[in-house]
């Protein structure tokens, strides 16, 4: 399970970590998506974040239920208290950013709307306030800033591997 902010590179690092590892890939984001038909962008505007955060909750539930590879959750799942009951038991990959490096990945666009607004301001308050719970529910913690996600994947991989020795 990876978890971390916007810009952390779950989806990225997510991938390439499950090709590594030679196991399926989910992105809960993408699940959403699926099933409501529509960008999370749009969840937002048309639902409002509570509607978002329920569906995400039940998505995550659903993910974790059936799925045995590699999965990446949305930057927020861990605000909700039965997703980091639900996390227990599991390896979970925190990957950490700082906010410059946040910010350059995650640029000026619309596609994600918390950050629409004032995105650095917005990034950096997020930042300090998430990392406690991402800490908190991480098995193991992985510096990103200024890594390529292939760095990234093997330093991961090394670490499950002493966890798990
Ligand atoms: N280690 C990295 N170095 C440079 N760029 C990166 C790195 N990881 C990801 N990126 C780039 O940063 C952007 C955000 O990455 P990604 O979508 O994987 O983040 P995320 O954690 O899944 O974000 P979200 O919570 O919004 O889903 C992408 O354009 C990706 O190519
Ligand atoms: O950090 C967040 O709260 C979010 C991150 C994305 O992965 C999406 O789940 C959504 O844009 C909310
Ligand atoms: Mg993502």
């Amino acid at each position: 399970m990876l978890v971390g902010p916007p810009g952390a590179g779950k989806t990225t690092v997510g991938g390439l970590l499950a090709e590594r590892l030679g196991v399926t890939f989910r992105d809960v984001d993408h699940d959403i998506e699926a099933s409501a038909g529509k960008p999370i962008s749009e969840i937002f505007v048309d639902d409002g974040e509570p509607a978002f955060r329920a569906l995400e909750v039940a998505a995550v539930a659903a993910a974790l239920g059936s799925h045995d590879g590699v999965l990446a959750l949305g930057g927020g799942a861990v605000l909700a208290e039965t997703t980091r009951e639900a996390l227990r038991g599991h390896r979970v990959v925190h990957l950490n950013v700082g906010l410059s490096d946040a910010a350059e990945r995650v640029g000026l666009n619309t596609a994600r709307p918390l950050l629409s607004l004032n995105p650095r301001a917005t990034l950096r308050t997020l930042l300090a306030e998430r990392a406690p719970i991402y800490a908190e529910v991480a098995t193991i913690a992985v510096d990103t800033d200024g890594r390529t996600p292939e760095d990234i994947v093997a330093d991961v991989v090394e670490q499950l591997n002493e966890v798990s020795a």
